[in-house]
């Protein structure tokens, strides 16, 4: 059995197999599909004997009332989204101090499909149902700010893939305001040069991590390097490195992400739209 320490209690996490009931009915855990930062997600069938994916917030040492705030948060963001691609959220529950979302579950992530480049056509495709997604989050006044491709998931791999795009943890309502003045976060995959600099994230920065996973769709290869110390990976973002990468490719596409990947919040495409409007009228040789 695996345990966790939770501050002053140890809590037991799942183990394939058990049950958990919300008032909804029981769910059944099966094997373990990934562990993120802040959760452990779980294959699991539901009390209608269909599939889901059920993610488990880990307490990772902070208070409970704290990991309460974050799951009631996430799943109340989750609810009010109706759009094909964000992730469903069909159930949310506590048990025995662990909070849970029971979410659709999806094919794999786009993590999972990187490595070499993609095909123009899959590529485009991704980039235009992200594109749509981000732009209704930003019609809405939320801010992602955690687009990396573990939280890209993909369904219906074989047939036409759909974008699913998960993990609203972070994500920001700005409430009117353009800016969101947070604090520096550790994790590397998410950062951008506005962070980085002025501490601050925007819209725009959705737009920025977009640029990053459409280099790597389009090359195989990251733009940024995270396996060095986290001084040189905010020193290659500071610096535009991610840009003059786009730009050196010379391909009608490395336009496009180059904009995308602009140091200056300001100098970048100003919507998600807009991004769309010049990608459509590429041509591919
Ligand atoms: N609804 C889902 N369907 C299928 N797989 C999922 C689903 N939600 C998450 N996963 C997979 O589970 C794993 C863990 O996800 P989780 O969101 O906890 O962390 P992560 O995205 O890998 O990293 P991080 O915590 O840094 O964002 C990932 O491999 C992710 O692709």
């Amino acid at each position: 059995m695996t345990w966790s320490s939770t501050g002053s209690f140890l809590i037991p996490f799942p183990v394939p197999g058990s049950a958990l009931t919300s008032t909804r009915g029981t769910y059944v855990i099966g094997a373990l599909i990934g562990d993120g930062q802040y959760g452990s997600v779980y294959e699991c069938s539901g009390p209608f004997d269909q599939v889901y994916a059920l993610k488990m917030l880990r307490p990772a040492n902070k208070p409970y009332q704290v990991v309460k705030e974050e799951w009631s948060r996430e799943m109340l963001r989750l609810e009010s989204f109706r759009h094909p691609n964000i992730v469903y959220i069909h159930d949310a529950f506590e048990v025995n101090y662990l909070f849970y979302l029971a979410l659709e579950r999806c094919d794999t992530s786009l993590r999972a499909l990187l490595g070499a480049p993609f095909q123009p056509p899959l590529l485009l495709e991704l980039a235009r149902q992200l594109l749509m997604t981000l732009q209704y989050l930003h019609d809405n006044g939320v801010v992602h700010a955690d687009l990396h491709a573990g939280n890209v998931l993909i369904s219906q791999l074989d047939h036409r893939p759909l974008v699913k795009l998960t993990d609203f943890g972070v994500a920001h309502q700005l409430d009117g305001v353009t800016r969101w003045f947070r604090p520096q976060v550790a994790n590397p995959k998410i950062l951008v040069p506005e962070l980085v600099t002025a501490g601050y994230t925007t819209t725009q920065s959705d737009l920025y991590q977009l640029g990053l996973l459409m280099y790597q769709m389009h090359t195989g290869q990251p733009a940024i390097d995270v396996n060095v110390a986290y001084e040189e990976i905010t020193r290659q973002i500071a610096e535009g490195t991610p840009r003059q990468k786009a730009e050196a490719l010379g391909t009608p596409l490395s336009q496009v992400i180059a904009k995308l990947l602009r140091r200056r919040d300001a100098y970048r495409y100003h919507s998600a739209r807009d991004v769309w409007d010049d990608l459509r009228q590429l041509r591919w040789a």
